[in-house]
């Protein structure tokens, strides 16, 4: 088992026990069991997620990473173990935090038959001050299929409205479960763009994902869950300079201005006892192509 990650500073790594659980601490789960048919799929897992950040829990297929979030929405009981959730036990607090945690399932518990904007609208009318449901529908793009039904919207449209549901009756915590697996890349940039928003208001978010580039450019703490347990916490900055270390390649990439001379970075790094320096200019990624070639607009 690895050890967690551990590094100061305000965005470091978080001790994941409730005992030690900071002031601004939005979600602390300690000890958690989850079992089906005998087999513990949560076994003993403890997190922390802050208010004001972003929380990436990651994990393999299969590790435990949406019964874990399904207990801390209490949509699952669990066998043992202890979930807070904004300072309240979440069984015992359900009713209370019904208008304060915001929900995004995976796949999107949105009523079928129902046209995507009234659903939106149906949500946002469940709170005492939503958000501007004209401003999220512009956001997120929802606009060209408002009047769709839910069943047959796409499955990239219809994590679109999950969201937007998700996050209309402003949530202090909101939990999304893969928010833009199946994304197109403008729709994910708009997904990560409001995530963002969230976090700068102050509101935790606690997302899983398998795109190790949105745990990379979203997350203040990830966690990596793997066989019900978290077996290390921390920055990615932290986790990317305490993982153990397969090889010893180092990519690092930057724009350069037209005339960059790559041939002097090389004998640079060369003289400076880098062997093997390889400097390649004027690479794109296929997301950048991509976008250019479509367009940012949501469609
Ligand atoms: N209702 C259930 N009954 C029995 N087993 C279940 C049930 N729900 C989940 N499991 C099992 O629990 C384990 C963990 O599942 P879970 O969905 O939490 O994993 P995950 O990390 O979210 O995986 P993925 O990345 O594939 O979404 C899996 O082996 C799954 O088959």
């Amino acid at each position: 088992m690895t050890s967690p990650a551990t590094a100061t500073g305000p965005r470091s790594a978080v001790p994941s026990g409730a005992g030690s659980a900071p002031d601004d601490a939005a979600l602390v789960v300690n000890g958690l069991v989850k079992r089906y048919q005998g087999r513990a799929v949560v076994d003993g897992l403890s997190l922390t997620a802050r208010r004001g950040e972003i929380t990436a829990v990651l994990g393999p297929n299969g590790a435990g990473k949406t019964t874990t979030i399904e207990c801390c929405e209490g949509l699952r009981v669990p066998d043992a173990g202890t979930v807070h959730v904004l300072g309240r036990d979440r069984r015992s607090g359900a009713a209370a935090l019904r208008t304060r945690v915001g929900v995004m399932l995976q796949d999107g518990g949105l009523p079928s038959g129902a046209r995507a904007l009234e659903v939106l609208r149906h949500v946002a009318a469940m709170y005492a001050a939503p958000r501007d449901v004209g401003e999220l529908v512009d956001r997120l793009g929802l606009a060209t299929f408002a009047r769709t039904s839910v069943r047959r919207l796409s499955g990239g449209q219809r994590q679109r409205l999950a969201l937007a549901c998700a996050v209309v009756g402003r949530p202090e915590l909101v939990f999304l479960d893969e928010p833009s697996a199946g994304l197109d890349p403008q729709a994910r940039r708009a997904v990560w763009d409001l995530v963002r928003e969230l976090r700068s208001d102050g509101v935790a978010v606690v997302l899983t994902t398998h795109l190790m580039d949105e745990a990379e450019s979203l997350a203040d703490v990830v966690h990596v869950v793997d066989h019900g347990k978290v077996i290390a916490s921390g920055t990615v900055d932290a986790l990317l300079v305490s993982a153990p270390c397969a090889g010893t390649e180092t990519t690092v990439r930057f724009t350069a201005p037209p005339d960059f001379d790559t041939a002097a970075l090389t004998a640079w790094l060369t003289a400076h006892g880098v062997a093997d320096a390889t400097v390649t200019a004027g690479r794109r990624t296929l997301e950048d192509v991509f976008l250019d070639l479509t367009g940012r607009q949501l469609r």
